[in-house]
């Protein structure tokens, strides 16, 4: 096993501090072929699909990979912008945002970067240029404030990979969740309570999650009890009675039983139960992408007139609002307490001088 490393590298080079926010992942494209490259490395991951893995081999290449890429790409046509996929394209704002605020109080000393678990940038890529930097402090912050096993958990499979590989490893710290993180519940409440003075406001506030099958949930997946944690918080924020809200799952996938209530099945009965206008917003998704973009605003918008609905509106997702950009900033900020930046004072590189030296 040969460990990947910078021959002859410089040990006298400063030591920075790399903060690497990580997402998802995107196709490259909104075409068959990306799709099925995106889709093959995403649901080969044993910690989304939670199925032995000769079954799962057959059922993923010859039914998965067969119908749902050209289905998938049709839909992300239809959310795909000039820049690229939304999901990519909020969350390189993210990055510039968080880097220009990080920078007024590090300076040079701190390197911000954008990996994504699957496709591009990959984890792996950024992990690569900030060695090659310097980074010899690495703090963690993936995008996903509640924690599942599915998202978070296989972000830390991503990273551990990478490292076995590597020589040497740098400190490591890892936001492994932020579903009460006060900062992030005010942005929130901000955000929505700004919509609804400029729009008014609906007969229910729907909080709608990204779904896991429901057996993650009683095998000890912490997931759902974040969620309703996150919404019981907003809630409380936003000054809101119990009948003036609900929280749901969407983006139901395969056969078995996922959390419920499920977002569509509710948002085809409350017409019938009197409940005439909704608002709905994802408080798990750091940034728009298909799952709010197409599934919510349009997929189930479509199901909410049909049941005879009469006023939908999606609140958009955070995404690069100053609000939001502050609260994850001073999460890592929170995050970085020790470490920045005395790791650069004279006598550290002095002796680090004297080993480089030393083997020259
Ligand atoms: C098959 C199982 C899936 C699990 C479990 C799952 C969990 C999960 N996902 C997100 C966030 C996102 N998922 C997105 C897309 C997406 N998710 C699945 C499947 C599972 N997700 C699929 C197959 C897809 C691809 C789209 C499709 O073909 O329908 C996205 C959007 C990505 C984009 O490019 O816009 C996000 C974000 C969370 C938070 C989560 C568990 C908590
Ligand atoms: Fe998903
Ligand atoms: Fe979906």
């Amino acid at each position: 096993m040969a460990y990947q490393g910078q021959p002859n590298f410089d040990h006298r080079q400063p030591r920075r501090i790399g903060v690497l926010i990580t997402n998802l992942g995107t196709p490259d494209a909104p075409e068959t072929g990306a799709l099925r490259r995106y889709l093959r490395e995403f649901l080969s991951d044993p910690r989304v699909v939670e199925v032995p893995r000769f079954i799962w081999f057959f059922i993923l290449n010859l039914v998965i990979l067969v119908i749902r890429p050209p289905r998938s790409a049709h839909a992300y046509k239809t959310v795909w912008t000039e820049q690229g996929s939304p999901l990519l394209v909020h969350s390189e704002n993210q990055l510039a945002g968080i880097r220009e605020r990080l920078s007024k109080q590090y300076g040079d000393d701190v390197v911000v970067k954008l990996g994504m678990r699957y496709g591009n940038p990959s984890i792996a890529s950024q992990l690569q240029a900030m060695e090659e930097e310097g980074v010899r402090q690495l703090l963690v912050l993936p995008l996903y404030p509640q924690y599942s096993g599915s998202t978070n958990g296989s972000t830390f499979d991503a990273l551990a990979k990478d490292f076995m590989q590597r020589r040497w490893l740098p400190d490591l710290r890892f936001i492994s969740h932020y579903p009460d993180y006060p900062p992030y519940i005010q942005a929130m409440a901000d955000h929505i309570r700004a919509y609804r003075e400029q729009h008014g406001h609906a007969d229910k506030l729907i909080f709608s999650y990204h779904g896991v099958p429901k057996r993650y949930l009683t095998n000890g997946d912490p997931y759902f009890c974040e969620c309703h944690k996150t919404s019981r918080l907003l809630a409380e924020a936003l000054g809101l009675s119990e009948d003036q809200w609900m929280t749901t799952f969407q983006s139901r996938f395969g056969r078995e039983e996922w959390l419920q209530p499920y977002t569509d099945f509710t948002l085809k009965a409350l017409p019938g139960q009197g409940i005439k206008s909704v608002q709905l917003f994802c408080p798990g998704f750091s940034a728009d992408c298909l799952e709010t973009i197409e599934e919510i605003d349009v997929e189930n918008r479509g199901y909410f007139e049909e049941a005879g609905g009469e006023s939908f509106a999606y609140i958009s997702a955070l995404n690069d609002a100053p609000v939001h950009l502050d609260a994850l900033t001073q999460l890592i900020e929170d995050n970085l307490q020790g470490w920045a930046p005395a790791n650069n004072q004279p006598d550290i590189l002095d002796a680090r001088a004297s080993r480089a030296d030393a083997i020259r």
